[in-house]
């Protein structure tokens, strides 16, 4: 049996695409295993997601798995470190998805170009199809490149190169952003010209419409109709951690997202600023022993979009919080944002909550879906979510 598997690679996206992938998979009536950051879910069974991209014995694994329960489809996240590790040699990719290449691992790869052509990898494995977002800048060269490689002949003549965009009319799929509400998108694609009319998604934001498209553009290549497309979109009602509102009774308006990008940070603030009217309070920190050269460039991009941060800890693994929290400072600072530095990450959002004011909106950055934080070689239980629902029931209970 041949599992059909969907690589998707990027900085920021992959998991949200993925998602928006097996929904619309589902949709068609194919069962999906889904492999990535947030959980490896292989049919009845689900695994911790160790890494995005697990090591090829494990993914041998969960092919086996796939087989045996008869699901033929798989969605994937392949993460640089995973293509630059080998980790998905052996596995076959049938359609592969560029979202973008922004700043992130230099820890790792040490220059973006490094970090690019780990990233390029995966357009060489894929059998079937690949769709690239031409708006990002490393993305408009791998679609050339891969483009000049097919007409040299080195990758099959059969295979499609398709590109997306919302700047240029020409692309194989383009884009219209209608609609942008806190409640999700109003998109119309344009499949070779040809309009899809309104296609909607519940999640907002700019980089949702990119995903989107993405994702309907792979969809199509593997043969799902229009209407399979729009539904399967339609029905995915969010993905965890990703621009997740945090309900409660007390009127307070709390998103947690899983932004640790100088760039992912940059387009959840625009979000949040171009959906809300009142002050942005951005609760935020950045990883231990991962790049630190993007500290100081979140700084910035949170002091410039924020009415206030709390600067905290995220995961600081084996480093000393108060050193990653001034490198953080230095931006923060640049910006002439006003600011608190908190390491205790449940104090942190505690004094946010304290400081809202009604119309306000409170940002907590960095952990999405995690569960845990990682302090100095120990997992400790932790989640954003649980932590703003645990505080406004101590809020209310004090109160009573
Ligand atoms: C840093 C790293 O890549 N670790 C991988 C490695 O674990 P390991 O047991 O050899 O090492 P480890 O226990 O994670 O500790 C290594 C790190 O801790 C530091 N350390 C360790 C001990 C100590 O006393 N002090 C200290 O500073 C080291 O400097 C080093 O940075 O080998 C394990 C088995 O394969 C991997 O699971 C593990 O991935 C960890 C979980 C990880 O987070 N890796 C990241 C970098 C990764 O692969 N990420 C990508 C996604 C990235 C993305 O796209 O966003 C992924 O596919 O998961
Ligand atoms: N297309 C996009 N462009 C820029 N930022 C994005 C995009 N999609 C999502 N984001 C932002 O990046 C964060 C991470 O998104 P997502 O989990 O989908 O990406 P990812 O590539 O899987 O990340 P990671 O590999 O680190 O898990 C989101 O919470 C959001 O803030
Ligand atoms: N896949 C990313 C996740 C980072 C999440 C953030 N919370 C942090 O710990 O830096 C990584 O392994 O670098």
């Amino acid at each position: 049996m041949t599992i059909e598997v969907f690589g998707i690679t990027g900085t920021n996206g992959k998991t949200t695409v993925s998602y928006m992938l097996r929904s619309i998979l589902e949709e068609g009536g194919r069962n999906c295993g889904l492999v990535g950051t947030i959980t490896h879910a292989i049919g009845q069974k689900e695994y911790d997601a160790l890494n995005t991209t697990p090591s090829s014995e494990v993914l041998k694994k969960y092919f086996t798995e796939l087989e045996s329960q008869q699901i033929g489809t798989c969605v994937m996240e392949v993460s640089s470190h995973g293509l630059d590790q080998g980790r998905i040699e052996g596995i076959p990719i049938h359609y592969a998805g560029f979202t973008n290449l922004t700043q992130d691992h230099l820890d790792y790869h040490l220059t973006m170009e490094n970090y690019f052509q780990a990233k390029a990898k995966l357009f060489y494995k894929a059998e079937r199809g690949m769709v690239i977002n031409v708006d990002d800048a490393y993305g408009k060269r791998l679609y050339e490149k891969l483009l000049e490689d097919q007409r040299r002949e080195h990758i099959a003549p059969e295979i499609r190169i398709e590109s997306v965009s919302f700047q240029d009319s020409k692309a194989d799929y383009f884009g219209k952003l209608l609609e942008n509400t806190i409640e999700g998108i109003l998109l119309e694609p344009f499949e070779k010209g040809s309009s899809w009319g309104p296609v909607a998604i519940s999640l907002p934001g700019r980089t949702t419409a990119y995903n989107g498209m993405l994702a309907l553009a792979l969809a199509r290549q593997a043969g799902l109709s229009r209407e399979t497309v729009t539904a399967g979109l339609r029905k995915l009602k969010g993905v965890p951690g990703r621009f997740q509102k945090i309900q409660n009774n007390q009127g307070i308006h709390v998103v947690v997202d899983f932004a640790h990008t100088p760039d992912a940070l940059e387009n959840l603030l625009k979000t949040a600023g171009e959906l809300h009217d009142g002050r942005l309070i951005c609760v935020f920190g950045c990883g231990g022993n991962r790049d630190r050269e993007k500290r100081p460039i979140m700084g910035r991009i949170a002091g410039n979009r924020s009415g206030f941060c709390l600067i905290t800890s995220d995961n600081p693994r084996f480093e000393e919080p108060i050193r990653i929290t001034e490198e953080i400072e230095v931006g923060v600072k640049e910006a002439g944002c006003p600011y608190t530095v908190e390491l205790d990450r449940k104090e942190a959002i505690r004094k946010a909550i304290d400081m809202y004011e009604p119309g306000d909106l409170i940002v907590i950055a960095g952990k999405g879906h995690e569960k845990y934080q990682l302090i100095n070689g120990k997992k400790l239980p932790f989640d954003d979510e649980k932590a703003v629902e645990d505080i406004i029931r101590e809020r209310v209970e004090k109160r009573e």
